[in-house]
Order: C-alpha cells, then sequence, then structure tokens
C-alpha cells in the first residue's frame, strides 16, 4: 500500500489574518441570504453557523435535519460534504478576508451522522503559497469533544471579483455588497 499524500502537499507559509478579520469569540455572519450553506432565505438549507476561536480556529455548527436525509434518518454524505465546504470556506473567506473559491475539498465519513444531531465543525489553516490556502477540519458528532464523524482538507484559491462577475449574478452581487455596508470595503479584492 502506498503512503498517504502529504499535506498540505506543497511547501506553504504560515497563514496571517487580515488586519481587519474578527477577533476570536466573533460570531460570523451570514454571507448570502441565498446560499445554501448558510442562508436564512433556503428553506431546507444548512444554516451553518460559525465564530471565531483562539489560533486562527474557525468553529461551526451544522443541526442535521429531516430535511438532510440520505438513508432514512441519517445524513446525506453530499450535503455533509456541503457543510464543510461552508466551514471551511467561512474561516477562508472571514480569516483572510479575500473572496476565495474552492478548488478540491476531500473529506473522509467515519461516522453516520443522525437527523436530529449536531455535526461540531473545527476548522484550521494548514498553510498558503500565493493564492493557494489549505485547510482542513473534523466534524464531532453533539459536543466540540465527541466522536469524530467526518474529516475534510481543502484547497482554496483566492480570486478577484471579476470571478463573480464574470460568471455569476452581478446584480445580486451589487446587492450583496450594499447590504454589507461599510464591512464590504475591508475586503482585499482585486478587479
Ligand atoms: C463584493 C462583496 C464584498 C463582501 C464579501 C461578501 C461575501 C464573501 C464573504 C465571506 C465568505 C464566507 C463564506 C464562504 C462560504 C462558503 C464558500 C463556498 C465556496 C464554494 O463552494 S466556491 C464554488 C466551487 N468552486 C468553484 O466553482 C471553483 C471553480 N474553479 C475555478 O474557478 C478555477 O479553477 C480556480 C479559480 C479554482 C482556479 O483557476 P485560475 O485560472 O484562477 O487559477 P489556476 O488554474 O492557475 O489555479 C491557481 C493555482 O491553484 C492550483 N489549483 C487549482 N485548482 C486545483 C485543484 N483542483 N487541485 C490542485 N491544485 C489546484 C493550480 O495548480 C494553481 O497552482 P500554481 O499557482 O502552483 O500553479
Amino acid at each position: 500500500m502506498s503512503n498517504p499524500p502529504s499535506w498540505p502537499p506543497v511547501p506553504t507559509e504560515p497563514v496571517v489574518p487580515h488586519p481587519a478579520a474578527p477577533e476570536p469569540g466573533s460570531k460570523l455572519g451570514i454571507h448570502f441570504d441565498q446560499c445554501f450553506g448558510c442562508g436564512d432565505d433556503v428553506e431546507g438549507g444548512l444554516h451553518i453557523r460559525s465564530s471565531v476561536a483562539e489560533d486562527l480556529v474557525v468553529e461551526s455548527q451544522f443541526a442535521v435535519t429531516k430535511a438532510h436525509q440520505g438513508a432514512p434518518g441519517l445524513a446525506h454524505g453530499g450535503l455533509l460534504v456541503c457543510a464543510f465546504d461552508e466551514a471551511l470556506g467561512s474561516a477562508v473567506g472571514n480569516l483572510l478576508r479575500r473572496p476565495a473559491v474552492t478548488g478540491k475539498l476531500e473529506t473522509d465519513f467515519r461516522r453516520p451522522v443522525p437527523v436530529g444531531s449536531t455535526l461540531f465543525i473545527t476548522t484550521r489553516f494548514d498553510g498558503i503559497a500565493g493564492r493557494k490556502v489549505f485547510v482542513s477540519a473534523e466534524g464531532r458528532l453533539d459536543a466540540a469533544d465527541g466522536p469524530v464523524a467526518v474529516q475534510a482538507r481543502a484547497l482554496f484559491v483566492t480570486v478577484g471579483i471579476d470571478h463573480f462577475t464574470t460568471h455569476g449574478d452581478v446584480d445580486a452581487l451589487e446587492k450583496l455588497r450594499d447590504s454589507r455596508g461599510a464591512d464590504a470595503k475591508d475586503w482585499d479584492i482585486n478587479p
């Protein structure tokens, strides 16, 4: 059997948070009310909530409901991946305050995640190499020190705002920028 690939897969520098990044103890807001991962407007969405802990750690919770089932009474694996995409992406976006998109996301499913449980997801930064940001997370059942159910690691790639204006919905993006008011101006956005 071959050795598992090393992580991060390339040499990296330590991650330095943006000077205006939220402090430990801060709750992270919903980044877009129609986001399937965190948005309040999405019925059946994941409604993930996140906050900043010490040492560049972000803690997120995903309360699993019947809307998230794959097998009867169990969370759908694809939605668990979505939960990690949201948790990891929220950590990257909010602490670096730069737009970034998921380039690669891999997951290990260690235990079933039942409807009615809450997944406590802890995200850590593993390093940065140019535009590549490496992060990993583990999700524990029903408590921050509960049994590990899912592990994930991901590469996020920082992008300019043109990524969203070229490929996404420009009107919705403008509304989002306006709705964030003064908060939007601290973002490092390279057109
Ligand atoms: C304006 C408003 C301000 C207010 C802000 C508002 C909101 C934001 C707030 C907070 C954010 C909070 C939460 C976010 C929560 C959830 C996030 C969910 C995120 C997603 O759900 S997002 C959707 C899925 N995501 C995609 O839709 C990406 C599709 N994709 C692409 O758009 C391109 O593919 C891209 C851009 C990734 C790269 O394209 P590109 O042309 O820019 O750059 P390039 O290809 O050169 O890659 C650069 C370097 O990354 C390496 N690299 C790339 N991909 C790799 C892979 N898969 N494996 C290994 N290495 C890879 C290359 O090898 C190279 O490495 P090297 O530099 O060493 O050569």
